[in-house]
């Protein structure tokens, strides 16, 4: 690779390094066209040490609010609870901060106007849904209603704060309960870590206080199920995707290979769907 090349090369830095964050941090070890992993944020790096000498060039680790001083993209893929302290930084810089705890946004909404007027950005990969694109041209006309369910099996919503403050046995369940339905922004309250997805179809389509929302608890699935349902004034269409948990069993795999499709589209020379 030339000096040249490298120079004009976007670096990308991590905040994370769990289920999500590691498969980018592999991915771009491994090559995407025109980005580099510059650094990462790790809560205890002990842990993650052997991750990091194993690849192929060792990242930088930093705090996270000096993520953006190493990097032109920070992605986020650390708990919600995390969010702000590592968007804002970043934002602040004038940096684009790629975001999966999108839930985390709706109490922090100040922040893409902190980007507007930084020059930062906020990017939000479709992540474990689908259609997000179809979404986003319909939202151009006129959206009448945006649906959508979830299902999960047991083990991805143990520890809900929904459930937690509810008093709801899932632990016994035999057949499906549906555990909540209201707006996308109170289900992110009561499913912070299941329902990003719901938050990512509002703000693409009719925003988080229209978007109606279902979750059910379903021990007869053993996939994250979404099924979403639209109906605007340019089309009615349906979609839904039954995602592989990952090791981490509220995270669907193809949420961090969508993170990675969407890192490849920054330098692609052919650049495929919105
Ligand atoms: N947008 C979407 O479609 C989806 C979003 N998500 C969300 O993505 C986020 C990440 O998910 P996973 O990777 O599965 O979670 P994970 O729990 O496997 O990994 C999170 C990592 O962040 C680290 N972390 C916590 N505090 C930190 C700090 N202060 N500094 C640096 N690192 C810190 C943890 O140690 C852990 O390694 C979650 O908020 C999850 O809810 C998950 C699935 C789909
Ligand atoms: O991985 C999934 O199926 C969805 C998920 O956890 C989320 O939206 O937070």
């Amino acid at each position: 690779m030339t000096d040249q090349k490298a120079s004009s090369e976007l670096r990308v830095a991590i905040a994370g390094l769990g289920s999500i964050g590691t498969k980018v941090a592999a991915a771009l070890d491994q090559g995407i066209e025109g980005l580099s992993l510059s650094a990462v944020a790790v809560r205890d790096p002990a842990k993650h040490q052997a991750f990091i000498n194993g690849l192929r060039r060792s990242p930088k680790i930093l705090p996270l609010d000096q993520l953006g001083d190493a990097a032109d993209i920070v992605v986020e893929c650390a708990p919600s609870s995390q969010l702000r302290a590592i968007v804002e930084p970043a934002v602040k810089r004038g940096r684009a901060a790629v975001v999966v705890s999108i839930g985390g946004l709706l109490d922090n909404f100040d922040l893409v106007d902190l980007a507007r007027a930084n020059g930062g950005r906020i990017i939000v990969p479709t992540g474990a849904l689908i259609g997000l694109d179809a979404v986003n041209a319909a939202a151009i006309g006129t959206i009448h209603s945006v649906k959508m369910v979830t299902r999960k099996p047991i083990d991805g919503l143990k520890g809900a704060p929904f459930i937690v403050q509810n008093n709801i046995d899932i632990d016994n369940l035999r057949e499906p309960l549906k555990l909540f339905e209201g707006s996308a922004r109170e289900a992110a309250k009561g499913f912070p870590a299941n329902v990003n997805v719901a938050v990512a179809l509002s703000l693409a389509g009719i925003g988080p206080d229209r978007t109606q929302m279902q979750v059910w608890a379903d021990p007869t699935v053993t996939r994250n199920v979404h099924r979403v349902e639209v109906e605007a004034d340019s089309a009615r269409f349906s979609m839904s995707i039954e995602n592989i948990p990952s090791e981490n069993p509220k995270t669907g795999l193809i949420t961090a290979l969508s993170v990675i499709a969407l890192l490849r589209k920054q330098r692609a020379t052919l650049c495929v769907g919105t």
